[in-house]
């Protein structure tokens, strides 16, 4: 017999999208996830090229409901799709035929997130019903050196994560380790990252981040205490640290121990978006505005921003922050804006 959900519209639903490069262990870690007792029931959108979805059979059948896209990829051809079946996952939910109460979607190695991020932004029915939660990354110890030179696609899928989880770490040598660790923290210096040990897993690590929530953590809580940007010299840009990488994907903060003018930073946050909007991954920015005794929050995905007033400064130090992950950042005129937007402490 079927119960209708009592309450069935009023709480978004949390959505997890899990990525990484071909083979770096998504389905492995989905498992784990489904198959750990943690109380959430998951339903799953799995997406793979080609005719047959053969990540579907490898999956334990623990959720609630595996839904299957295939012939094409998320990010391009089937991302219709993917709404259709969101607001038909919401609809069966509601009339009480399926019990869920989050959904997972793997995405295929080669997706983009991003157009798979934007949907949850872009269509009115899916903002309402649902609450994009986080992106997690998977990350092959063994092979990701590599795919990251030869693979666009995998720093995006670095750059968009709320986390970066490394697979396949255990034959991998401690400093080849440290190495990539390192790489992955200037590629996204927002992102905690943690290695995948088989027969472990913490869900609280992984599941309810908000990571697109507005909030005043401008760094993931436990990303690196001293996050490692990437910064860039004039004529071109060179990694500090003496790093051989140089990943057109990358982080920069621009930072004031103090106020930002309000009208200034507008117009600066908005010319970035106009002008690099196809380049910028994803940004967050936490501002102290003359007058205003609450923080200034914003962040976005490309073009698509969104921006609040938070929690009050009270007795912390005022200070402004923007962490900015996209490719080939301009940085020295990006810092040269963000310079002009400055107040100066008297
Ligand atoms: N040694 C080791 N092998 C792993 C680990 N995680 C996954 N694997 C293996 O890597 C292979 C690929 O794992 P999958 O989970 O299918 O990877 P995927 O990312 O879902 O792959 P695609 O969907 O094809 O892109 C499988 O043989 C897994 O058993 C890990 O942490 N350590």
């Amino acid at each position: 017999m079927q119960h209708p959900n009592p309450n069935p519209s009023s709480v978004p639903i949390p959505v997890t999208v899990l990525t990484g490069f071909l083979g770096a262990g998504k389905t492995t870690l989905l498992n784990r996830i489904l198959t750990t007792a943690h109380g959430h029931r998951i339903a799953v959108i799995e997406n793979e090229f080609g005719p047959v979805n053969i990540d579907s059979e490898l999956l334990v059948q623990q959720s609630a409901e595996v839904v299957e896209m295939t012939n094409g990829c998320l990010c391009c051809t089937v991302r219709g799709d993917l709404a259709k079946n969101l607001v038909d996952l919401k609809a069966r939910r509601d009339t009480g035929e399926l019990a869920f109460d989050r959904i997972v979607i793997e995405t295929t190695g080669l997706a983009d997130p991003g157009p798979v991020i934007q949907t949850f932004f872009a269509e009115p029915e899916l903002a309402d019903a649902y609450l994009l939660d986080a992106v997690l990354t998977v990350v092959d110890a063994i092979h990701a050196p590599r795919q990251l030179d030869e693979h666009a696609v995998l720093l995006k899928q670095i750059g968009f994560a709320d986390r970066l989880l490394v697979s396949k770490s255990e034959g991998v040598a401690a400093d080849a380790l440290e190495a990539l660790r390192d790489r992955l923290a200037r590629i996204n210096a927002r992102a905690p990252i943690r290695q995948l040990v088989a027969g472990e897993l913490d869900v609280g690590f992984l599941l309810d981040i908000r990571g697109f929530n507005l909030n005043e953590n401008l760094l993931a809580e436990d990303a690196p205490a001293t996050p490692r940007f990437r910064m860039a010299a004039k004529g071109g840009s060179r990694v500090v640290g003496g790093s051989a990488h140089n990943d057109e994907i990358g982080s920069l903060l621009l930072e004031h121990a103090g106020d930002v003018d309000l009208d200034r930073i507008g117009a600066f946050v908005q010319g970035l978006l106009d002008r690099r909007g196809d380049d910028l991954l994803r940004y967050k920015g936490v501002l102290a505005i003359p007058g205003q005794p609450n923080r200034l929050v914003f962040q976005g995905v490309h073009r698509l921003a969104g921006f609040d007033y938070g929690a009050e400064w009270d007795d912390a130090a005022r200070r402004s922050r923007i962490v900015v992950i996209g490719r080939r950042l301009p940085a020295d005129e990006l810092r040269a804006g963000f310079a002009e937007c400055v107040i100066a402490a008297l």
